[in-house]
């Protein structure tokens, strides 16, 4: 199988075109042996580029642990650069297909390559059996949760995929190595969530550490950043447009009041390409 490894600000994938390519096997099978990093080519997940009805291309992501994603901030902009560098569709301004509907990508390009990716994130989703959560509010916003006999306050938003943002004095290893695991897998969460441990540096600006729904700590998560903008503005401690400084790098993010969508920009880097072979017991 051949793929090309990318990363948005370290959150890393193995891209597969299947433009061009026909998968080995079904894909929530591959996911977790090539993003293994002993065993595999290493990676938080595998995206598909494939063709698409409705848009220039459509993505589809699969976490670590083979689960499926609807969406994948930093994935799309890596997808938009592979579909503009790889002639796939050589235009900037680029419609894609994913589990948050078609969303539509700016590249800002040189030398005939995508440098910096601006997405529109579309609208957050803020009602709490939607997200989904236990909780029937909408927005959950500052709902007490009750974790390995600790209390945590949350901010719940779905930007296509849940997200549960909680704001911290200092984003610890305990916070999210250890309780990160245990909030995804919370009776809170039926579909399990994402958790994002945020620091606020100043109205504009915040430090985020991210436990993956199916995937672990990655070093960012744009999803995530597009949530954590959004719950920032809901608890007044944050201004609409922020930069946001994840492990990886930073991403830059508006949400926007006269459209009411998130804006995202930020990086994507191609790594290398190279062909997988599967384990005899795959095929
Ligand atoms: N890293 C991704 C999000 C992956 C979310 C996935 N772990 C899920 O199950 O929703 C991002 O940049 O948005």
């Amino acid at each position: 199988m051949r793929f090309t490894k990318m990363h948005g600000i370290g959150n890393d994938y193995v891209y597969v075109n299947c433009f061009a390519e026909e998968l080995p096997a079904p894909p929530e099978k591959i996911a977790p042996l090539v993003s293994d990093r002993h065993f595999g080519i290493g990676g938080d997940g595998l995206i598909l580029i494939t063709p698409s009805e409705v848009a220039d291309a459509r993505m589809r992501m699969f976490n670590a642990d083979g689960s499926e994603s609807e969406m994948c901030g930093n994935g799309l902009r890596c997808v938009a650069k592979y579909v503009y560098d790889h002639d796939i569709a050589k235009k900037e301004t680029l419609a894609l297909e994913t589990g948050a509907g078609v969303l539509t990508v700016q590249i800002d390009a040189a030398n005939g390559l995508a440098e910096q990716v601006r997405v529109n994130m579309g609208q957050p989703i803020l009602d709490g059996k939607k997200i989904p959560t236990s909780f029937d509010t909408n927005p959950v916003v500052n709902q007490k949760i009750e974790i390995g006999g600790r209390t945590f306050e949350v901010n719940c938003v779905s930007m296509g995929n849940p997200h549960c943002v909680i704001f911290v004095e200092e984003a610890t290893d305990e916070l999210v190595l250890k309780f990160g695991p245990q909030i995804e897998r919370s009776s809170y969460f039926p579909a399990r969530v994402n958790v994002e441990f945020v620091e606020v540096i100043s109205p504009t600006e915040v430090r985020q550490r991210t436990w993956e729904r199916g995937s672990g700590e990655t070093l960012a998560c744009g999803t995530g950043a597009s949530a954590v903008c959004v719950a920032g503005v809901l608890t007044g401690r944050t201004e609409r447009k922020i930069l946001n400084h994840l492990l990886g790098g930073d991403l830059h993010l508006e949400w926007n009041e006269a459209d009411n969508c998130v804006y995202k920009t930020g990086g994507a880097t191609e790594v290398f390409t190279g062909e997988w072979t599967p384990p005899a017991s795959l095929t």
